[in-house]
Formats: C-alpha cells, structure tokens, sequence
C-alpha cells in the first residue's frame, strides 16, 4: 500500500458545484442496476471477497470498548480468514486494510498490531455528533495522532452543510487536515443527516478541496447509513475532482454493511464509475464492524462446499 498519496487540496472555489442540481430518480435507478450487472461466480467471487477484506476499515466503536476487545478485533485484522480456508484458496498475507477505533484506544491498537504493517484509525472530532467547539476537535485529533494513528476519521459539522455555509465548512476541513500532520484524513459526510443529494455533492466537493485523502459516507450512528444511490454521488464527486485537478481521493463507505453481497456490490460500483485503481486499499476502504463474518461464512462455503458452524467465526 502506498504510503505517500495525499491530497494536497486546493483553494475554495464553489464553481464544481454552484449549478449542479443530482437528478434524483437518475442516481437511484443507476444504483440499482449495480446489484445486476455482474454475476461474480466461484473463483472470481472468492478473489473479490479477498480483496473486499484488504480494504476493510476493520471496526470497533462501541461505549464499552476496551483494550482487551482491541487486541482481539486486531488479532482477527491480523489473520482475517483461517489459516486453513486461506491456505486452500492460495491467499498468503491477507490481513485487513486497519482497524478503526476511539482516540483512547489507539494505543491497544497499535501495541497489538506490533510491524504487521496493519494502520490504526481513529475517529476524532468529536465523533459522532462534531458537536464540540473546533479548538476541542482538533486537539482530539492531535491526541490520536500522537497516541500513533496514521489515519483519522473526522466528522463534517452537519450545521455548516444544512446552512450551506461551504466556506466556513472548507476552512473548519483544512483545519482539521493540518492538525492530522502526517496521517491521513478521510472525512466523514454523515450523509444520512444531509437532508438531499445536492447537498452530499456539495460536501464532497468541500471535503476534496480541503484535502481529504478519502470521503466517507457515515459514521454507522445515523439513521441511514451507507447505501449504493448516495456512494453514486460521492464517486461521481470524486471523478470530477479527480479529472479536474488530477488528484485521486478514495472512498469509504460505512455503516450497516453487513454481508459479502455488499462488499460485492460496493466493488462493482467502484470499478464501473472509477476503475481498477480505485480497489486497492489506498483508494477504497469498507468501514465495517461486522461484515468479516459473513465473507468468512463465503469464503469457507467456497473451499469446503458447505457453511461453517458460528464457533469457527467468533468475531466480526
Ligand atoms: O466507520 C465505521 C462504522 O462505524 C461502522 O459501522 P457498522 O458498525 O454499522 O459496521
């Protein structure tokens, strides 16, 4: 993975988004047809859930987190299939993109993970409501940074997109981006709290300009998490600004991801609007508490012809 792609940003400019007006029932009937458009059979679908868990933002953010569920949850980033399914698929290495958890657990995380080359992540800024003043936010996310995280999760501050205050919004972002320092920012829309299309385009475009290095739907608390219309939104987001100043975000897609259809059907989305480049982890992360437990179900039906028992899957 690489570890030198960041988005410089550029300059506020409302221009890649003054007149843009999404044609709702578009989008929606676009993303539906996603679930259709290929039948990823056997080997091919075994090597695209493999790939799914590269990318997986593998999650913990819970009120009763400790450093002993940490270790765990790293211990399974570690070796996120069986030795012996990984074995019988001819996988070697596999092991999650990172885990995401609170600034306070950064540490655990980083102790479990020892040189596996796995990075942390850490939601910051208050997440997940943001509702805390800015100095607060970005002390948080120097907090994390210094704990050792080499990613940061931050939230948009909702009130500033509903009010399409977008200039405000864009210096609050590169606030936040110089306070990760070295680390990697993806930035979190809440896009269930958005009200409209128009305003997660806008967003986008905002959080791109203030250099986020991904854009990420939600923060798995909302209402309506992730889902294929609005991530259409966002990738279209990204294609603009990726051939408008050459610069290519990545994207996370979060909350409510469950089964390894969704991890299917999120691979094929990114490939149809961006390309292959776009399915390697350091362009495409899958934000997920939950999801490792169904691929491994797939992944074990496929080696073995037949389900495994829930014991052999403990966690996630
Ligand atoms: O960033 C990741 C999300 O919090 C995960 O949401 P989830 O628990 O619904 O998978």
């Amino acid at each position: 993975m690489s570890n030198l792609r960041r988005n410089p940003g550029t300059p506020f400019s409302t221009d890649a988004f003054e007149g843009l007006r999404i044609n709702t029932p578009a989008v929606e009937r676009r993303a539906a047809t996603i679930p259709t458009r290929r039948s990823l059979k056997k080997e091919w679908q075994a090597a695209w859930l493999c790939n799914a868990v590269r990318c997986i933002d593998l999650t913990t953010l819970a009120g009763d987190d400790t450093e002993a569920r940490v270790a765990r949850l790293c211990a399974k980033a570690r070796q996120p299939i069986a030795p012996d399914i990984a074995e019988a698929l001819g996988v070697t290495g596999l092991t999650t993109g990172a885990v995401c958890v609170y600034p306070t657990m950064v540490r655990a995380a980083v102790r479990a993970l020892g040189n596996s080359g796995i990075r942390v992540a850490s939601v910051a800024t208050g997440f997940p409501a943001g509702l805390m003043p800015l100095p607060l936010r970005l002390a948080e996310i120097r907090y994390a940074v210094d704990e050792g995280a080499s990613e940061i999760d931050i939230v948009i501050s909702r009130g500033l997109a509903l009010r399409g205050e977008w200039a405000a919004l864009y210096d609050e972002i590169c606030a936040m981006r110089e306070a990760c320092g070295p680390a990697r920012m993806k930035a979190i829309l809440a896009t269930g709290e958005l009200k409209t299309f128009d305003n997660v385009a806008r967003a986008s475009h905002v959080a791109m300009q203030a250099g986020a290095d991904w854009i990420k739907t939600s923060t798995g608390k909302e209402a309506a998490n992730a889902t294929l219309p609005v991530s259409l939104v966002m990738l279209r987001c990204i294609r603009d600004f990726a051939a408008g100043t050459g610069i290519k975000v990545g994207f996370k897609p979060a909350g409510g991801l469950r089964t390894a259809k969704d991890a299917l059907n999120w691979q094929v989305l990114m490939r149809e609007e961006l390309g292959p480049d776009w399915l390697r982890p350091d362009l495409f992360r899958i934000g997920a508490s939950s999801l490792l437990g169904d691929i491994e179900r797939q992944l074990h039906h496929h080696v073995t012809g037949r389900y495994a028992a829930t014991h052999r899957l403990a966690i996630a």
